[in-house]
């Protein structure tokens, strides 16, 4: 069975204080077992990855503190009805499935998101009123910013992977093309969970060039091994580790050596109390190209005499994401 290495970022963010010949190579020793990681399963966990817990668990607490919020107040930022704008609250699975033995309890939404990133015309963002949850939109916009950072380098890593530039996708991944989405599940009857009856999150590989992934104690996401298509592992919780993986379009632009995995959130591990799972909450913050980027086989990937190697001709990401959505609807 496969399994989800742990690499520790550190000595590739402490090359950048103390850069000498050891500090590069130890660099290049990281991006090398990143890379590998994505050829193998296309998910990694990262530990000292320079993001602090603390920060991270204030995020948790405000993403906490806004879906406590009353849903009239978590609906003044609605999702806009264009499917492709992502931004605001939604409230998704209206089913509601009566818990037997649970008088007033019922198992409620598989799960309630809120979603922003970069303002841009094409996708403004859709913020609750300041006094709504006073500091939800500074702290959204901070941690942003400071998951642009790690992403930046992780992309230096990935193409260092590759022994290309160490600024190889970095003009093509500007901040305003991101989205950090909060997720909450709300707690739900263990039981429906293991029978399906009710689901957290269905299996579905992301999109574009990688995810950064935050989550709780809780656990129950899963990631489909790939030596054995359809059994899933677990890819539990570890303190102060970040999970990152690789989308779609990162596959296609490394001409599938690396990686997209399916992975879904079932059931947790979490002992159920009273059969009910607790709730869980999860942050990933999704990366993606400008859509004018040219999407080629990178280098070091394909034979460049033989350009029959390539599996994929060039697409720009706009077009790219508009098949992907053809595709899904
Ligand atoms: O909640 C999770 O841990 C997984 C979220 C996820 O895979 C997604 O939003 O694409
Ligand atoms: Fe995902």
């Amino acid at each position: 069975m496969s399994s989800i290495p742990v690499v520790d970022f550190a000595p590739f963010l402490a090359s950048k204080t103390t850069p000498n010949d050891e500090s590069e190579q130890q660099k290049q020793a990281v991006a090398a077992a990143i890379l590998d990681s994505f050829k193998r399963i296309g998910f990694v966990y990262l530990v000292n990855h320079g993001m602090a817990q603390s920060e991270i668990d204030e995020m948790f607490a405000v993403s906490k503190s806004f879906f406590a919020l009353p849903l009239e107040t978590k609906l003044l930022a609605p999702r806009p009805a264009a499917k492709t704008h992502h931004r605001g609250y939604s409230e998704l699975g209206r089913e509601k499935v009566t818990q037997p033995g649970d008088t007033d309890a019922y198992v409620p939404d598989t799960k309630e998101s809120f979603e922003c990133g970069a303002d841009n015309d094409a996708m403004p963002n859709v913020w609750p009123p300041e006094e709504a949850l006073p500091g939800f939109r500074a702290a959204c916009d901070a941690f942003y910013a400071r998951c642009y950072e790690l992403e930046q380098n992780i992309l230096r890593a990935i193409a260092l992977g590759f022994r290309l530039p160490e600024d190889y996708f970095l003009a093509s991944h500007p901040p305003q093309q991101n989205q950090l989405r909060l997720l909450h599940y709300p707690p739900v009857s263990q039981a429906s969970l293991e029978e399906g009856t009710a689901r957290r999150m269905v299996a579905h590989t992301d999109f574009i060039t990688i995810t950064l992934l935050f989550q709780d104690d809780v656990g129950g996401l899963e990631v489909e091994d790939p030596a054995q298509p359809g059994v899933y592992i677990a890819a539990q919780p570890i303190p102060g580790a970040v999970i990152v993986n690789a989308g779609d379009l990162l596959k296609r632009w490394s001409n599938d050596v690396i990686k997209s995995t399916k992975h879904r959130v079932r059931a947790p591990p979490t002992a159920a109390k009273d059969g009910v799972t607790p709730a869980r909450y999860s942050i990933p913050y999704f990366c993606g190209p400008l859509p004018d980027t040219v999407v080629d086989c990178m280098p070091g990937t394909f034979d460049p005499s033989q350009l029959e190697t390539k599996r994929y001709a060039p697409i720009t990401a706009g077009d790219y994401v508009m098949h992907r959505l053809a595709d899904s609807y």
